[in-house]
C-alpha cells in the first residue's frame, strides 16, 4: 500500500488556510506573503463601517511596551538638559484610520497640539503620503515634512529658529524614479480598475495600493495584479502598511534615514545634546524606532491597539489620537514648567 506522506495528510487543511487568507489559492508564495501580512495589518472590517478591535490574544506571546504617558515622568528626566526634535508619523499616529484616504483629516485639537509642540521643538512630520498631500492635511508652515517615506524632505520655510547651519533643508533621495513611478502608477489604475473598492495612491516618490475597502475574497486577484505590473521593474519593490501594499524605490532610504539626515540639518549629527522622539504606528516607523535605539538617544513609541513585534521603547494605546495629543500636550506644559523654574 502507497504510504500517504504527514505533509500530503495535512495539504487539504493548508489549502483551506490559504483560501481563507484573502482567496489566496493563486500567484505564488509572493501574493500569499502579502495577503498574510495584509490581514494582520488592521482591525477585521465587518461591515463598511464597523471596525472589530483586535485583541491582546491575537499576539498572544509579545509583551507590550510600557506606557509612554505612564512613563512621562522617566521620559522628562532622561530628556533633562537636552533638546527635544519631535518625528510624528501621520496617519494612524496624527489622523485616525479611516476608509478614504482622502478623508484622513487630523482634528483641530490635534493641529494646536502639534503647532504648540512646533513652538518649543523642532518637529517633523515623516509619512508614506506625498509630502504635498500630508501639507495640505496639517497646514502648519512652521514644521519639516518628509513624504514619501522620507524620500521627498523640505523644512520650514519662514522660520529656521531651530537650524543651526541655517541653511533651507530641502532633500530628495529619488528623483530620477520619478517617471518609472508615473509608468507603474497608470498601469495599475489600468490593471485594477475592475477590482471594486481597490485603490492606487500616487505619493511622488512611491505608490500605495489600498485594500481596506476591496472584498477580502478578492484581496489574492489585486495582489497578483501588483506583482504582475511590478515584474517588469526590478528596480521597484513592495512593502506592507495597514491594509495596503506600498510600492518604493530599491535605494538604501527610508523613514530611519530621514530622521538623521534631518538631526544632521538640524546640527545635532553628533550631538548628545539631543533627544529625539519618534511616535508612530505602521512597520514603515520601524526603521525610525531602529536608528534610536542604535543611536541610543531619544525615544521610539509605537502607536498600537495590540502588543506587537518592535523597536520602540515605549507605546501608545488607541484610540491613537487621543493618546497622541495626550502625550504631546503633556510635554508642552512640563517644558513651560521647566522654563518657568529656570527664571
Ligand atoms: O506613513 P504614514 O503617514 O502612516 O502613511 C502610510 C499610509 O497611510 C495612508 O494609508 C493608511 O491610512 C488610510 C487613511 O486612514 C487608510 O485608508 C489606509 O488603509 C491606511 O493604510 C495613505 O493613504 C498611504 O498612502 C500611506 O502609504
Amino acid at each position: 500500500m502507497e504510504k500517504t506522506s504527514k505533509s500530503a495528510l495535512f495539504l487539504p487543511a493548508k489549502l483551506e488556510r490559504l483560501r481563507a487568507l484573502g482567496g489566496c489559492t493563486a500567484g505564488g508564495s509572493r501574493v500569499c506573503a502579502w495577503v498574510a501580512a495584509l490581514r494582520a495589518s488592521s482591525p477585521t472590517r465587518i461591515n463598511s463601517m464597523a471596525t472589530v478591535p483586535e485583541t491582546e490574544e491575537q499576539n498572544s506571546g509579545i509583551l507590550r511596551r510600557p506606557s509612554a504617558l505612564q512613563n512621562f515622568e522617566r521620559i522628562i528626566s532622561a530628556s533633562k538638559g537636552k533638546q527635544f526634535v519631535m518625528f510624528l508619523d501621520y496617519d494612524g499616529t496624527l489622523s485616525p484610520i479611516v476608509e478614504d484616504p482622502d478623508r484622513a483629516f487630523m482634528s483641530r485639537e490635534m493641529r494646536e497640539a502639534l503647532r504648540d509642540v512646533a513652538t518649543y521643538f523642532p518637529t517633523a512630520i515623516v509619512s508614506g503620503r506625498s509630502r504635498d498631500k500630508v501639507y495640505n492635511f496639517v497646514r502648519l508652515d512652521e514644521l519639516y515634512y518628509a513624504g514619501s517615506h522620507g524620500m521627498d524632505i523640505k523644512g520650514p520655510s519662514n522660520r529656521r529658529k531651530y537650524n543651526r547651519g541655517n541653511q533651507s533643508v530641502f532633500f530628495q533621495a529619488a528623483s530620477e524614479f520619478l517617471p518609472m513611478i508615473d509608468e507603474v502608477y497608470e498601469a495599475l489604475l489600468n490593471k485594477t480598475s475592475s477590482i471594486p473598492g481597490a485603490k492606487v495612491e500616487n505619493n511622488k516618490f512611491c505608490l500605495s495600493v489600498h485594500f481596506r475597502c476591496v472584498d477580502e475574497q478578492r484581496w489574492a486577484a489585486l495582489a497578483e495584479q501588483v506583482r504582475l505590473v511590478l515584474s517588469a521593474y526590478p528596480e521597484l519593490k513592495v512593502t506592507q502598511g495597514r491594509k495596503v501594499l506600498e510600492i518604493h524605490p530599491t535605494i538604501e532610504w527610508n523613514k530611519g534615514k530621514a530622521l538623521e539626515f534631518l538631526l544632521e540639518s538640524l546640527g545635532y549629527a553628533y550631538s548628545n545634546e539631543v533627544f529625539p522622539v519618534y511616535i508612530g504606528d505602521d512597520r514603515s516607523d520601524e526603521e525610525a524606532f531602529k536608528v534610536l535605539r542604535e543611536r541610543g538617544q531619544g525615544v521610539g513609541i509605537l502607536v498600537s491597539r495590540v502588543a506587537k513585534e518592535t523597536n520602540a521603547t515605549y507605546s501608545l494605546k488607541d484610540p491613537s489620537e487621543a493618546r497622541v495629543k495626550e502625550f504631546l500636550q503633556h510635554l508642552v506644559v512640563e517644558w513651560k514648567k521647566s522654563l518657568m523654574q529656570g527664571q
